[in-house]
């Protein structure tokens, strides 16, 4: 694609496959193949339909949600078209009494009739804002409701899932995910991976990801390399060149046995610990024999206090003599903020006793069924942690299954249309929309509005009323310093929009990470957290309104 020299590409539409070879226009329920045979059988297939994609309630009891999955919606209608395969397989699936000109007519479509607006991908969202207006004929978009929500529900929940995790943590720490194990498949791993890096973490255990998309690859080892060492006389290959080259240590082991008794005896640190296990040691030595310039050892196989922590300090010290600096530890049971200060503590105690600089700065990582609270938690006690690795609850969800992602029609034919609900929070908001973030003298946003297409966007320092779409009592004038337009066009259809970039996944998790700065405090909190305004324009108001009550029946008492 060439770039335009105002940084808009070209509006040619060769775009990349989705990720997964499984997201196919057969990618969808059934029902949307019967309804698009019904339309076409009353001749209604190409009504010009407008749906909005959005959700009713931000997930893990939080006020935010982050946007994630456009790139692969993208994708998806970008390539969307039926082989004859697929369109045999339709024909099976449906009644026989189906006509042959719906399977031709299947035979001939595509998205170039679509057009996709949207909130860019990794932005902060709201419930009731339309993360993506589609437009075309009904038909088709409806084929789209399901593989659209498919590739959004997951991948915003798990991007928000991490973000919460790395508002917990806090900048400073690394964030690793170590999830794939236990994700909900290999399309549930793959986007765990891509969605938690965007959502803040950085880096994944996932090869599969980092080839996929460049995502950094961070790993330590496991207990089973350890437990599968017995004793140091296993270690054959002793040899060790020293960092910078000059000389040859001819027996690695022997110095790490040296280190190991200048520790035990060391005017600090004697009784500390008594005999250590050796076949841990072992384990540790021949790691660093392989690694040497990134030693990092799992010290909790047997016992982090009386073997682990100090198993690991001879190494790293041996390694230390050879120019070589180890990377830290791993603890994976145990009371994770007990047990990394007394790490760090004894990483302290050595670099004083020994002269080596740095030594007590040395990376601590814990994992083990960490989440929110207990990451948390520990933040409440005090801890020495630097690096969290994360899998289970991360990227499962567990503390919610689905974020609750929503395809309704808004507009059919240019007429509005709304769905009701006894539950006022299911009503839909109709009309094709335009929506603002609007933003305070603080710089803050303050609320998002949503406002009819034809209506004249909000202006900067003009005093503009906005209101709660259901409830007449809740009502704001608000001056607005900046007024952000939220939907961009990322698929211009038969216009002559421009179409959006699909940005690179590190401009996506900026994105992320710069629209979580900016939100006020109290919306980010994670005990009671203010919610976040979601409104309408006056106009919009008293149209749902008037709708409403157009298409309620009026009830008889009797
Ligand atoms: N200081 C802490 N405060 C709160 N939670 C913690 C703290 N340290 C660890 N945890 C959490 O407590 C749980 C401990 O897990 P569990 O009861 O399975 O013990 P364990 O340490 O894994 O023991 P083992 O694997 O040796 O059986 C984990 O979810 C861990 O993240
Ligand atoms: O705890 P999670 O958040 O899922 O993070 C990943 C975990 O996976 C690995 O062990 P695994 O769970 O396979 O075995 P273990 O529990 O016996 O250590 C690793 O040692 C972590 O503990
Ligand atoms: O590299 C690790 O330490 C790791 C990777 C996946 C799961 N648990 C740990
Ligand atoms: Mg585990």
């Amino acid at each position: 694609m060439d770039a335009k020299p105002n940084g808009e590409y070209s509006s040619d539409r060769v775009v990349d496959g989705p990720t997964n070879p499984m997201v196919t226009p057969l990618l969808t329920d059934l029902y949307q193949f019967t309804m698009a045979y019904a339309y076409w059988k009353a001749g209604k297939h190409q009504d010009q339909a407008v749906f909005d994609l959005y959700f009713r309630k931000n997930p893990f009891g939080g006020e935010y949600t982050i946007f994630a999955g456009l790139e692969e919606c993208i994708k998806f209608i970008a390539n969307f078209k039926f082989t004859e395969e697929e369109i045999d397989f339709i024909r099976q699936s449906l009644p026989p009494s189906c006509e042959d000109g719906f399977f031709d007519y299947l035979r001939g479509i595509d998205c170039s009739d679509v057009e996709v607006y949207a909130i860019p991908e990794g932005s902060a969202v709201f419930p009731k804002v339309p993360l993506l207006r589609i437009e075309g004929p009904i038909a088709v978009v409806q084929l789209l409701e399901t593989p659209f929500v498919n590739l959004i529900n997951y991948a915003s929940l798990v991007t928000t899932n991490a973000a919460r995790h790395r508002f917990v943590a806090g900048k400073s720490k690394i964030l690793l995910e170590f999830g794939l194990r236990r994700a909900q498949g290999p399309d549930g791993g793959i986007g765990a991976s891509k969605y938690c890096y965007i959502g803040g973490f950085d880096a994944t255990s996932n090869v599969a990801a980092g080839r996929l998309f460049g995502i950094p690859l961070r790993g330590t080892h496991s207990h089973a390399f350890v437990s599968s060492y017995m004793s140091p006389d296993e270690i054959i290959d002793k040899l060790l060149l020293s960092n910078d080259g000059s000389s040859i240590c001819e027996d690695f082991v022997g110095l790490v046995q040296t280190w190991l008794s200048k520790i035990q005896w060391s005017n600090s640190l004697r009784g500390t610990f008594g005999e250590t296990n050796q076949s841990e040691l072992a384990a540790f030595t021949s790691y660093a024999l392989a690694f040497p310039n990134n030693f990092l050892a799992l010290v909790d196989t047997y016992d982090v206090v009386r073997s682990g922590i100090p198993n690991f300090c001879a190494v790293a010290l041996a390694l230390s003599d050879l120019g070589y600096k180890a990377v830290g530890i791993r603890l994976d049971s145990g009371d994770l903020a007990y047990l990394s200060c007394e790490a760090r503590r004894f990483f302290c105690t050595i670099e004083k006793e020994f002269g080596v600089p740095g030594f007590g700065n040395l990376t601590i990582t814990a994992s083990n069924d960490l989440n929110e609270e207990t990451l948390d938690a520990l933040n409440k006690q005090g801890h020495e942690v630097d690096a969290y690795g994360i899998g289970t609850y991360l990227v499962t969800c567990y503390a919610q299954a689905a974020l609750g992602v929503v395809f309704k029609l808004v507009e059919i034919n240019n007429q509005p249309r709304i769905k009701l609900s006894e539950d006022v929070s299911k009503v839909s908001i109709p009309c094709k929309k335009r929506c603002y973030r609007l933003y305070g003298k603080e710089g803050y946003p303050l609320v998002d509005l949503m406002t009819g297409e034809n209506e004249p966007p909000p202006k900067v320092g003009e005093r503009i009323l906005c209101r709660h779409p259901f409830n007449e009592s809740k009502r704001a004038y608000v001056v607005p310093q900046q007024v952000e337009e939220l939907l961009k066009c990322y698929w211009p259809g038969s216009s002559d929009n421009a179409r959006e970039i699909l940005p690179p996944l590190k401009d996506i998790r900026e994105r992320c990470i710069k629209q979580l700065e900016q939100m006020r405090p109290d919306h980010m909190r994670r005990l009671n957290p203010t919610p976040y305004k979601v409104s309408v324009s006056a106009k919009l108001y008293d149209f749902i309104h008037f709708l409403w009550l157009n298409e309620a029946p009026v009830g008889e008492l009797q």
